[in-house]
């Protein structure tokens, strides 16, 4: 039994403290809100996050991070993005030992360009963890909480690192793998979520199966071009972290990337949408990061941009959609290195 604690109660930190507190780990999530403690300790419920879940007993949620982390073994980190570098200063004032440090956030920081594990090590100090790990994969909080089969994976610098996150969550229902490629994990998760709105958005605009399935392959070869320039194995978009989250994503009305994108193919707008979610909808600010990685590194990203003109630019998503199905003619896999195998002979 470890002494874990998880930083971030919202429903992915709720879900994944059960699946901690069932494997037997002694589990202290942390809150910054009392009222929440409250009723996570109280009536073991957290309603505002996962809805009509019976939260074990043996759950304990603290709002003082210093109590929170006293004497762990490790710390999951499970903020939204927007919140890493703060959570992270704070952790990095009461923490005074070295733990297991993983993450489960998903998303780049438009401001600095860096993805989730770049921040933590720039805010804390390197006494404090030996290697960071990364948890990704097709997993909705929602389906977690109820038990139901789920498959991720852990990724490190150190495969030991990576085998002791594994240790602490795997399950009979929650399967975990490793994967040696840390940029691709994090990429996969983080990029998929600008897709998952534009595959909301086609479906708000009443386009079918045939589109969603266009977005979900060109998505993946776009996520592909930006990750292999971003030092990503190609292979990663392959698994469960890659095209296995967007697929869950694009097609799971549990997506909060997908629900807000529907609301935005339906004509409502963006500010009514956000607060109509109450929920962090990561591929928002990813859409912006994605944006200015692809102008820097001069990578073609259509289906971001198009994006990109919808949300900060206004666009009419018809006209994007159009704009996009009349780009010049292309052959599909034109630019991705994967050793194709085959060429046309003319
Ligand atoms: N939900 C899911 O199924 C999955 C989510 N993820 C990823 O996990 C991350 C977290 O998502 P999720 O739990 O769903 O988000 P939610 O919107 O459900 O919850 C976010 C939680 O973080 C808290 N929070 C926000 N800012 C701070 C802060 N500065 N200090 C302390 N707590 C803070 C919020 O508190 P408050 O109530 O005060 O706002 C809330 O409890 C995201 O990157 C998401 O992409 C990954 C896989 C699955
Ligand atoms: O990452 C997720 C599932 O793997 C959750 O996606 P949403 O943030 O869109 O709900």
């Amino acid at each position: 039994m470890s002494k874990i604690a998880v930083l971030g109660a919202g429903s992915w930190g709720t879900a994944l403290s059960m699946v901690l507190v069932d494997n037997g780990h002694d589990v202290r999530l942390w809150t910054h809100r009392e009222q929440q403690a409250e009723e996570i300790n109280g009536s073991h419920r957290n309603d505002r996050y996962l809805k009509e879940i019976d939260l074990p007993a043996e759950l304990v949620a603290y709002t003082d991070l210093e109590r929170a982390v006293h004497e762990v073994d490790a710390i999951l980190v499970v903020v939204p993005t927007k919140a890493i570098r703060q959570v992270a200063s704070q952790l990095a004032k009461v923490l005074h030992h070295e733990v297991t440090l993983i993450h489960a956030t998903k998303g780049i920081d438009p401001d600095s360009l860096k993805r989730v594990s770049e921040m933590l090590e720039e805010e804390l100090p390197r006494s404090l963890y030996r290697e960071l790990v990364v948890l990704s994969g097709p997993s909705h909080a929602e389906e977690v909480a109820l038990g139901q089969p789920t498959t991720v994976a852990v990724s490190s610098r150190q495969i030991e690192e990576a085998e002791i996150a594994q240790d602490l969550f795997i399950n009979e229902r929650f399967r975990v793998y490793t994967n040696p490629d840390l940029v691709g994990v994090e990429l996969g998760g983080a990029l998929k979520n600008i897709i998952a709105l534009g595959a909301g958005i086609s479906d708000g605009l009443g386009y079918g199966d045939n589109a969603k399935s266009a977005l979900i392959t060109r998505g993946i070869a776009e996520i592909s071009r930006l990750g292999v320039s971003m030092g990503a194995s190609p292979l990663t978009f392959a698994g469960l972290t890659g095209v296995g989250d967007l697929i869950v994503t694009c097609t799971s009305p549990h997506s909060r990337n997908w629900r807000a994108g529907h609301l935005l193919g339906k004509g409502y707008a963006m500010d009514d949408v956000l607060e109509e979610m109450g929920m962090v909808v990561e591929g928002v600010r990813t859409t912006k990061a994605a944006y200015r990685l692809a102008t820097e590194q001069n990578v073609e990203l259509p289906i971001t941009m198009g994006l990109y003109k919808v949300l900060f630019e206004d666009a009419n998503p018809k006209d994007v959609v159009d704009q996009l199905m009349t780009r010049g003619r292309r052959h599909e896999m034109e630019d991705l290195e994967y050793g194709l195998g085959g060429h046309f002979s003319r």
